[in-house]
C-alpha cells in the first residue's frame, strides 16, 4: 500500500548574487521535479552529494517546508495545502529524526519531557501516566530507564539520538524520515543505531524515509534508493539494482567514491590491525 508519494514536487529558492542587496533576485531549483512513492513498512533511502537536494526533498516530505510545485499525498489524500486537523493527523502520522540531536532536543527539558511533549501537543494524555510511558519508551530505544529525569547534556551522541527516536515513536508513527540520523556518529555506534532502527520498523511495521551521504549506511538499511543529483532523481531503484547494476553515470560516480565500508568488516578490520601490529 502505497503511504506516501510526492509528485513532480520543485522546490525554487529565490536568492541574491554576489554584491549583497544590491544584487538582482535569482531564483534557485534546490529540487526539480521530484517524484517517488513510499509503501508502508519499506524504506527508501535518498542519497546524493552534499546540496543535491535531499534534505530538501525530506522537508517538503514531512511538510515542514512548502513546494513551489507539484503535491505531495498521503495515504491518498492531496496534503501539499492542507491545514487545520487534516495537517495536524499529518504531522502525528509523519516524525522526523534529525542529525543533531543536541540542536533538535531542547536543553532545558528532562527526557521524559520531551519523548512524551508529542502527545502533549496532540492534547493525549499518555497512556499508564507520563512517568510511565516516558520509561517505557526510553527501554524501547535501549536508554536505562532510571535516566528519565536527565538532561539532553547528559546523554553521548548516540544515546541523545536514541531520545530523538524515542520522542519520534511517542505518537506511533507510519512514517519517520531520517536525516542524515547517524551521519553525526561514530562507526560502531553508527551500527548500534541503525540496528535498533531496523528492530524498531519490525516491530510496529512504520516506513522510512532515509535520508545519508554515506553509501554504506544505506546498503545496511535501504529497500529502495533514489539518487539525487542537483536537485533531480536520476536514478531510483531496489538497493541491489542501484548497489550492483547501476545505470547511471553519477551513481557509478558516487558508488566508487564511497569506501564500501561495512561495519563489521570495519571492525574486524581494526581488530586485525591491532593483532597484526601486538605480533610485530
Ligand atoms: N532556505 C534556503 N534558501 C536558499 N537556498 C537553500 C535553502 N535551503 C537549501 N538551499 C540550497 O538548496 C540546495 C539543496 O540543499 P539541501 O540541504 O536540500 O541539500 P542536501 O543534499 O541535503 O545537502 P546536505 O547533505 O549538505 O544537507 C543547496 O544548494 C542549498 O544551499
Amino acid at each position: 500500500m502505497t503511504l506516501l508519494r510526492l509528485h513532480e514536487v520543485t522546490k525554487e529558492f529565490v536568492t541574491r548574487g554576489q554584491g549583497g542587496l544590491l544584487a538582482p533576485k535569482a531564483a534557485f531549483t534546490a529540487v526539480d521535479q521530484v517524484s517517488f512513492e513510499v509503501s508502508l513498512g519499506e524504506t527508501l533511502a535518498i542519497v546524493g552529494e552534499s546540496g543535491s537536494g535531499k534534505s530538501t526533498t525530506a522537508r517538503i516530505a514531512a511538510r515542514l517546508l512548502d513546494p513551489t510545485r507539484g503535491t505531495v499525498e498521503f495515504e491518498g489524500q492531496d496534503i501539499t495545502r492542507a491545514t487545520g486537523k487534516s495537517l495536524a493527523r499529518f504531522r502525528n502520522d509523519v516524525q522526523v529524526v534529525f542529525q543533531d540531536p543536541f540542536s533538535s532536543l531542547n536543553p532545558r527539558y528532562t527526557v521524559e519531557r520531551i519523548v512524551t511533549a508529542p502527545l502533549s501537543y496532540q492534547g493525549i494524555a499518555p497512556p499508564g501516566g507520563r512517568r510511565a510511558f516516558a520509561r517505557e519508551l526510553m527501554e524501547r530505544v535501549g536508554l536505562n530507564p532510571d535516566h528519565s529525569q536527565r538532561y539532553p547534556s547528559q546523554f553521548s551522541g548516540g544515546q541523545a539520538q536514541r531520545i530523538g527516536i524515542a520522542r519520534a515513536l511517542a505518537v506511533n508513527p507510519k512514517l519517520v524520515i531520517c536525516d542524515e540520523a547517524v551521519s553525526a556518529l561514530d562507526v560502531s555506534i553508527q551500527a548500534q543505531v541503525i540496528r535498533l532502527l531496523l528492530r524498531l520498523q519490525r516491530e510496529s511495521g512504520f516506513s522510512y524515509i532515509f535520508i545519508a551521504h554515506d553509501l554504506a549506511v544505506v546498503r545496511q538499511i535501504a529497500q529502495r534508493v533514489a539518487v539525487m543529483n542537483k536537485g533531480r532523481i536520476v536514478e531510483l531503484g531496489t538497493r541491489d539494482q542501484i548497489f550492483d547494476q547501476p545505470r547511471d553515470e553519477y551513481t557509478k560516480t558516487l558508488l566508487a567514491a564511497v569506501p564500501q565500508i561495512n561495519p563489521e568488516w570495519d571492525r574486524r578490520r581494526r581488530q586485525h590491525e591491532q593483532e597484526r601490529k601486538a605480533s610485530v
